[in-house]
């Protein structure tokens, strides 16, 4: 017989684990807050949910990278905090939903690097040149969580609120149904046109270029 050793039960830990769920009110309506816990990247991730589905049923979700500066300090430097907003309020009026709030601050390079980009913008770099100069790349986000946390919650099938390709695909490689894709283009400020222009110049987004004109 093999006995566990400590190492052997470390191996044997999932890497994403379902933690806890309860009550949120907000301002938009009755949402259920999950949490998720990345034993790899000794990272905590939330889900939002609003309403009950069945297994079958199409949901309509978000995939939220967090923007602690949009989200929670009301920049309008980029928007997220609008694309968040609209995104709850889309799911009470729908009746059911779910936002997937990933914790990958500044598309994956942390909240102080972030910061370092902004300067460089604030110098003339582009946000995607700024993160370059830093020596990133233009997008280090990870969404294989999703996976397990559409599971966890019972999801299969979905429409996808987003501009960003890259979040279809992802959704689509990890074997989840995208049956429909919902444009978000809400929020565009006189201080984030350019950086919504770059996103669909060299991100690839979506974007609806007449609204920033
Ligand atoms: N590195 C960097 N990250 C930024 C900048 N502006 C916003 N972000 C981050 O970009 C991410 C935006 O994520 P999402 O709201 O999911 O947006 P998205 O990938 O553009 O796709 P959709 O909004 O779904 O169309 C967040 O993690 C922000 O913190 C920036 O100038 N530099
Ligand atoms: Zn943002």
């Amino acid at each position: 017989m093999v006995k566990a050793t400590k190492q052997t039960v470390k191996q044997m830990k999932p890497r994403y684990e379902y933690i806890s769920s309860a009550k949120l009110p907000t301002r938009f309506g009755l949402f259920n807050i999950h949490g998720f816990w990345d034993n790899t990247e000794k990272q905590e991730h939330i889900a939002l949910s609003h309403g009950s589905w069945q297994a079958s049923d199409t949901v309509p979700i978000r995939i939220h990278s967090e923007c602690l500066t949009g989200d929670s300090l009301f920049s309008i430097k980029c928007d997220c905090g609008f694309q968040l907003e609209k995104a709850m309020q889309n799911i009470v009026e729908h009746g059911f939903g779910l936002i997937l709030y990933l914790r990958q601050e500044g598309r994956g390079i942390g909240l102080l690097n972030k910061i370092k980009a902004y300067r460089l913008q604030d110098m003339g770099l582009d946000t995607v040149e700024a993160n370059e100069h830093l020596g990133f790349d233009a997008d280090l986000r990870d969404y294989h969580i999703c996976k397990s946390m559409l599971d966890t919650l019972n999801v299969t099938e979905v429409e996808l609120m987003t501009n960003n390709p890259k979040k279809l695909r992802a959704l689509t490689d990890l074997g989840i149904k995208v049956v429909k894709r919902k444009a978000i283009d809400h929020g565009v400020t006189e201080y984030n046109k350019a950086y919504l222009q770059t996103k669909t110049n060299k991100l690839g987004h979506k974007f609806n270029l007449d609204k920033l004109v």
